[in-house]
């Protein structure tokens, strides 16, 4: 069977990863707003500041207005206080708010740069790739950087401006102190390792599980006509079940093991309270330290076990986010359709094709069509006939410049198509597709997608023209019906009406038909063909057929044999020479099919 042109699914290996270059490459799009970035971070310097003295304030308050019973000087240093907690307030509610617009920039316009390039990458590209998986590059991978640009670029710079600065602060107010709370840092570190070397496991378990989950789900809903015909429903149930099951399993762990975190902190954050207690009061019995030192160790004790908890979950976010980007960044590195530097605009055309010696591979090894040849004058119809497999849609595929040839030339009116560019070559090209698709909207835009400009009366013309007015006039919104994705809602032959209809509002020069072959009621057969021989008047037409009683009429059938042109004439003729034709034509009346 002929297909659309064209999708297999197996990809090339991904390129080696750099993770530094990819922050980089992050920082390139973070740094279009310069001013805006560095603002923010010294937003958060400050807000890290503040929070830093609020502490060492309440120390002061201790030593210098409660124990001197200073109530006048307590009351001034609290409201001083007060002003601190509303200031550092406001400046982490603006770098918050300015980070998520930075971030959001960032990732709006990583976005258009990705889907711009996606389209102009060539059909082999895609040939190459799963669909899902380039889908989820666009959707999943990109809101994954979206996350953690939101947070964690602020979490993570607050993290070690807040760890750096407890530390010098707790050396300023007590080398001897800071060493003995600093003991905990060993068993914070050991704890954390144990937990996250679990949870890190149990997490890429679960994203692993869950990518195979939603690739199911996607599977058997866009083939829920085949899980039904052959009633597998329980079938794909079972493994929906296992594959659940399986994420269950994974989440709980991941959930489970990451919980231990905030009770290890909670612990450890106790646990460094009792060493400040006991160690200040020894040292304050000593006189070595004050009640005020000891509050304010108290309290930073918790600020250093914070930013260390917060960086290593960044990390993992972070890494993540990379791993995101990376894939984003793969997309953004492919090479573009080339295209020759000096191409022509191809104007005006009358229709004549030649196609001389052409030989093509998809594969470096190996080859799939050979040395094919053959001349279509302006306005004759053509038809490419043989086994699956024979190269049939290759043909088509070389014709439109999905491909390149390996060796020979196509030309059109006399040029070779090497030197045109795609883009003009396509607006003189129409296709109707064996499975047409339609976009979501409505069944004017549908008909409309052939030629933007096209008034409301060209649109239902060429309805008429393609026999879908009636139908569409059947429908309770006639030509704004809205159409699901893929023209869910209408019939097979009425999509391939939409789609005929849609080929004469573009009044293209040249034709490729990609006949389809079932499911099609008489009635809707005979309207199409009628659409088609209108749409066909005038037009050099190339018929890719799988019933040889509609393409009697052509003026060349052109057989085809693993890649080769075997046979070549008309209907007549080849009947005549009674070669493989022949028997195809004889064979397929018993069959009725190819
Ligand atoms: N994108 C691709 N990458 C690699 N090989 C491909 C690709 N598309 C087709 N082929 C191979 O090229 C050969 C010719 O395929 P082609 O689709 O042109 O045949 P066809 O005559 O149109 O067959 P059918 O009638 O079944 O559609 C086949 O062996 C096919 O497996």
């Amino acid at each position: 069977m002929a297909k659309h042109p064209h999708f297999n699914k197996n990809g090339p290996p991904p390129k080696t990863k750099d993770i530094w270059r990819t922050i980089k490459r992050i920082w390139i799009y973070l740094s279009e707003k310069k001013a805006v970035m560095s603002f923010v971070l010294f937003l958060v310097a400050i807000s890290v500041v503040l929070s830093l003295l609020g502490p060492y304030l309440i120390g002061v308050a201790v030593d210098k207005y409660i124990v001197t019973r200073n109530i006048d000087g307590l009351l001034l240093l609290l409201v001083f206080l007060g002003s601190i907690y509303v200031l550092n307030s406001i400046a982490i509610w603006l770098h918050n708010s300015l980070m998520i617009s930075i971030a959001q920039n960032t990732v709006y316009k990583m976005r258009r740069h990705l889907f711009r390039h996606l389209h102009s990458l060539s059909i082999r590209y895609f040939d190459n790739k799963q669909h899902g998986e380039l889908m989820s590059r666009l959707t999943n991978d990109m809101e994954n950087v979206s996350r953690t640009l939101n947070s964690s670029v602020i979490q993570i710079f607050s993290g070690v401006l807040t760890l750096v600065g407890t530390i010098a602060f707790m050396i300023y107010l007590s080398p001897l102190l800071t060493l003995i709370t600093l003991t905990i840092i060993p068993l914070l570190y050991l704890g954390m390792k144990w937990i996250t070397t679990r949870t890190q496991k149990y997490f890429r378990e679960q994203q692993k599980n869950l990518g195979s989950l939603n690739g199911f789900i996607e599977e058997t809903i866009s083939g829920q006509s085949v899980v039904k015909t052959f009633s597998q429903e329980e079938k794909v149930t079972r493994q929906f079940m296992e594959k659940n099951e399986q994420l269950k399993k994974s989440g709980y762990w991941a959930q489970t093991y990451s919980g231990f975190i905030p009770k290890l902190m909670n612990v450890l954050n106790n646990l460094s309270f009792a060493i400040i207690a006991l160690a200040g009061g020894v040292l304050a019995l000593n006189d070595l330290v004050s009640i005020g030192i000891i509050v304010t160790f108290t309290q930073y004790s918790r600020q250093f076990t914070r930013p260390l908890n917060d960086l290593s979950n960044q990390y993992n976010t972070l890494l993540s986010a990379v791993s995101g980007a990376e894939r984003v960044f793969e997309v953004m590195d492919e090479d573009k359709e080339e295209e020759k530097q000096d191409f022509i605009e191809l104007e005006e055309v009358s229709g004549e094709v030649e196609f001389r010696d052409v030989s093509f591979s998809y594969e470096k090894d190996g080859q799939t069509i050979y040395d094919v040849s053959f001349k279509a004058s302006s306005g004759e119809t053509v038809a490419f006939v043989g086994p699956t497999g024979a190269g049939k849609t290759t043909i088509i595929n070389l014709l439109s410049r999905f491909y390149d040839p390996d060796q020979g030339t196509i030309m059109i009116d006399g040029i070779d198509m090497a030197n045109v560019s795609r883009e003009s070559l396509r607006q003189h090209m129409g296709f109707v597709l064996q499975d047409p698709f339609l976009f979501e909207g409505t069944i004017r835009e549908n008909i409309r997608y052939g030629k933007l400009e096209a008034t409301d009366e060209e649109v239902i013309e060429s309805a008429k023209l393609a026999n879908a007015h009636s139908f569409i006039m059947k429908l309770p919104k006639g030509y704004d019906t809205v159409l699901i994705q893929d023209g869910g809602g209408i019939s097979q032959g009425q999509k391939q009406l939409l789609s005929i209809a849609r080929a004469i509002l573009a009044r293209p020069k040249l034709l490729v038909l990609d006949e389809a072959t079932s499911s099609i009621d008489t009635v809707t057969e005979i309207k199409i063909q009628e659409a088609l021989a209108r749409l066909m008047e005038g037009r050099t037409s190339f018929v890719i057929a799988h019933r040889l009683n509609t393409i009697q009429q052509a003026n060349q059938i052109i057989v085809l044999d693993e890649g080769c042109i075997i046979e070549k004439g008309s209907h007549n003729a080849l009947l005549k020479s009674k070669g493989f034709y022949y028997e195809l034509y004889h064979g397929q009346l018993k069959n009725d099919a190819i």
